[in-house]
């Protein structure tokens, strides 16, 4: 033990990279959008790396656990953990909100600086025990690549905004083209799925909703099916429906779709699992949810109700080790596995791909990855690859990527040089409709 690796630095980089204008109930993706990476360096002379979602108070918490992390055995990976979880800041942030989880509306940030120190925490494990990460997690590696599904949105007008949207002008025809330009409708989504499909092969897809009207983005499904029988194609409209609307959606597209995801959610006194448990059971579709199964406590509740099937485990909302119980648990009570994503770059692409090689058993739904808005932005020197629908474990050591630190100081500038570094949505959506405000019943061009 006591030549075992202790951690020497950690340095906490907030960095920026360029989105599309995305709709969603929050409004639009702004033009930038942002994560945090943490970069563990041990006496080794091995680097760890994770990324997690950004936001100031994130930042904060990790400044606040270095003490911790500093001078930290790597061998003693369970006990540095175990005094994150125990600590004052893990206390006083344990209440997830039945939100969409974008940052401005969401106050939990602990897990998502748990889940960053402890991803580079498994990397360096997995560099000092030469085993990809997948083999640490409890379940251990049960394959190479793991199916992803293309998560198409509706796109705005960037040209209606002074936002500083990429324009894809330079770029051939195709995904990397068609990416950045308006896709308001039924034909131009399907356009978009072409495009991806041709550039990564996927045969699942989610359509991100809540934005129009629910017979608006339930005949885009349609559409996406028409264009693609053999295709899994889903819908989240993160909860905006009625629970009378879902039923009715629900019944429209009962075995058509694999599963709907948060067709809708608390209303008229009734809690989201309550409304989901009653969905359900009038429709017999599966249910998946990003939004009120997001921890231990939540997750008990929405299994005694019966409320879902598929837990959408993000390993930056429960940490890599914790969403692979979630997926163990699932595998011995007949769920399915499967992982919710916001924007981000490679590394987190890396945790996601070593989370599902992990995932034991055969019900794994695709998981979700916005990673095809932001390819081509990578901050390490090989990305993992989507290839014929799959994303493919990174070979090597660890999370099997390397650092480029010139594209990391370069995305750490952009970050510096923005006007507004929490995720603001809202902004925008007010090019759009003047003094849009988020409502979390109502589709956000539905005003
Ligand atoms: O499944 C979800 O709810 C999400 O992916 C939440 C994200 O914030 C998504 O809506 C987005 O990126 O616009
Ligand atoms: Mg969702």
């Amino acid at each position: 033990m006591s030549d075992s690796p202790v951690i020497k630095s950690m340095r906490i980089v907030p960095v920026a990279g360029y989105d599309s204008m995305l709709l969603n109930i929050g409004g639009a993706h702004n033009c930038y959008f942002t994560r945090i990476i943490v970069i563990l360096t041990d006496s080794a002379g091995h680097t760890g790396v994770g990324e997690t979602p950004c936001h100031a108070s994130t930042l904060q918490l990790l400044e606040q656990f270095r003490p911790l992390i500093e001078g930290s055995s790597l061998l003693r990976l369970n006990a540095t953990l175990s005094q994150l979880f125990s600590s004052e800041a893990r206390q006083q942030q344990t209440s997830h909100t039945n939100d969409i989880h974008i940052p401005q509306m969401n106050p939990e940030k602990f897990y998502n600086a748990a889940a960053a120190i402890e991803a580079a925490l498994l990397d360096l494990q997995g560099k000092l025990f030469n085993l990809p990460v997948a083999d640490l997690l409890a379940s251990g590696k049960q394959r190479d690549r793991i199916p992803v599904l293309g998560y198409l949105f509706y796109i705005a007008d960037r040209k209606r905004t002074n936002m500083h949207y990429q324009s894809g002008e330079h770029e051939q025809d195709g995904w990397f083209r068609l990416r950045h330009e308006t896709a308001m409708d039924s034909d131009a989504v399907v356009r978009l799925a072409e495009a991806a499909v041709e550039q990564y092969g996927f045969r699942d897809f989610k359509l991100k909703g809540g934005v129009q009207a629910g017979e608006v983005e339930v005949a885009t499904v349609e559409a996406l099916l028409a264009r693609f029988p053999e295709a899994r194609v889903t819908v989240d409209p993160n909860a905006s429906w009625s629970l009378e609307e879902a039923i009715r959606f629900g019944k429209q597209l009962a075995g058509k779709v694999p599963y709907l995801e948060d067709p809708c959610g608390a209303e008229q006194g009734y809690s989201g699992r309550e409304t989901l448990a009653e969905f359900r059971r009038a429709t017999g579709v599966p249910v998946a949810t990003n939004m009120i199964a997001n921890d231990w406590r939540q997750l008990h509740h929405a299994l005694q109700l019966n409320a879902i099937d598929i837990p959408l485990a993000d390993p930056h909302f429960w940490t890599m080790r914790n969403a692979n119980v979630v997926a163990q648990l699932c595998n011995e009570w007949g769920l399915t596995t499967g992982c919710h994503s916001n924007n981000h770059f490679d590394i987190s692409l890396a945790m996601v791909a070593h989370l599902g090689a992990a995932a034991p058993g055969d019900r794994q739904t695709a998981f979700d990855t916005h990673w095809i808005w932001q390819d081509g932005q990578q901050l390490t020197r090989q990305p993992p690859q989507i290839r014929d629908g799959y994303l493919e474990l990174p070979p090597g050591p660890g999370l099997g990527i390397e650092l480029d630190m010139d594209r990391i100081e370069q995305a750490h500038a952009i970050y510096n040089a923005l006007p507004d570094k929490n995720r603001n949505d809202a902004l925008g959506m007010q090019f759009l409709i003047d003094n849009w405000r988020y409502d979390a019943k109502r589709p956000s061009l539905v005003r």
